[in-house]
């Protein structure tokens, strides 16, 4: 592992559990991993190894059985729920498959409201959202609501909104999952465009072109980290080489 890394998130023997009825499930099984400052992390595993417990674990969503999670030097399940809320509105983005966005608020009101929410200067957040739509390819759909523009522009609003805060890190789950091919690149090339200006980013993906866009590649197997492979840039002109090796690590692994 390259020493010139910060460390940016800790994970310590991570445990999912989920109980149904008198069934128990271990999703996740003592998982210990970092994730690096400026690094574009993707998560990939087969369906159902815990890819997406994992991300919602690691982000704070959702509480750990056993273990923990330090971001930036804070543990999160230490955090009281009303600290915790806090904390991830202000470090940290998350980005769904689905978009996620409220129905019935324009796309600028469900950018801005994380904003608002973490209690942030208003002008100063309708600025950001303002920029955010800009840089996103929105300024024209402000005022439209969700069900009034396509996928591509509600996953375009998502990513504005996860980034509203100026996050630490941004955690996305299949974020091209649900968009065509060509709203899907859009997506990739915002994503890699950030990450190319520092932002961390973590992301959970089945699509060899979308992890091509990491430089580090985490394979999830029943739970268990099953391997990690750095990757380096990404650079668009390798991108056939890089997928390749991609698949050729994943189902070696399987
Ligand atoms: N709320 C829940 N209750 C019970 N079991 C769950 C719950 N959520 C997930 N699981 C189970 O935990 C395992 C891991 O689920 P998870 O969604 O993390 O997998 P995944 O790798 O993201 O899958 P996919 O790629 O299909 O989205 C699966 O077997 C799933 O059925």
């Amino acid at each position: 592992m390259p020493t010139s890394k910060t460390i940016m998130l800790q994970a310590s023997n991570l445990c999912k559990t989920y109980t149904t009825g008198k069934e128990q499930y271990h999703a996740v099984r003592n998982v210990d991993l970092s994730i690096y400052e400026r690094d574009f992390t993707v998560i990939m595993g087969d369906s159902g190894s815990g890819k997406s417990t994992l991300l919602y674990l690691l982000s704070g969503l959702d509480a750990v059985t056993a273990g923990e999670v330090q971001l930036q030097g804070q543990q999160l399940n230490q955090f009281s729920a009303k600290e915790l809320a806090r904390f991830r509105a202000n470090q940290i983005g998350f980005i769904y498959q689905n978009s996620n966005l409220v129905p019935d608020l324009t796309l600028f009101d469900n950018i801005a409201l994380p904003g608002y929410i973490a209690n942030r200067d208003k002008e100063a957040v309708k600025q950001r959202a303002h920029e955010l739509m800009t840089s996103l390819y929105l300024e024209k759909e402000g005022s439209r609501l969700p069900s009034q523009v396509s996928g591509g522009q509600q996953q375009r609003a998502a990513i504005a909104r996860a980034l509203i805060n100026n996050p630490d890190i941004v955690f996305a789950d299949e974020p091209t999952g649900s968009l065509n091919y060509e709203q899907g690149v859009t997506v990739l090339d915002i994503l890699s465009g950030m990450n190319a200006d520092g932002q961390s980013i973590v992301m959970v993906t089945h699509d060899m072109k979308a992890a091509c866009r990491g430089n580090r590649l985490i394979y999830i197997r029943d739970g268990k980290i099953g391997g990690t492979l750095d990757m380096g840039p990404y650079a668009p002109e390798q991108a056939s080489e890089r997928e390749a090796m991609i698949f050729a690590y994943v189902t070696g692994r399987r």
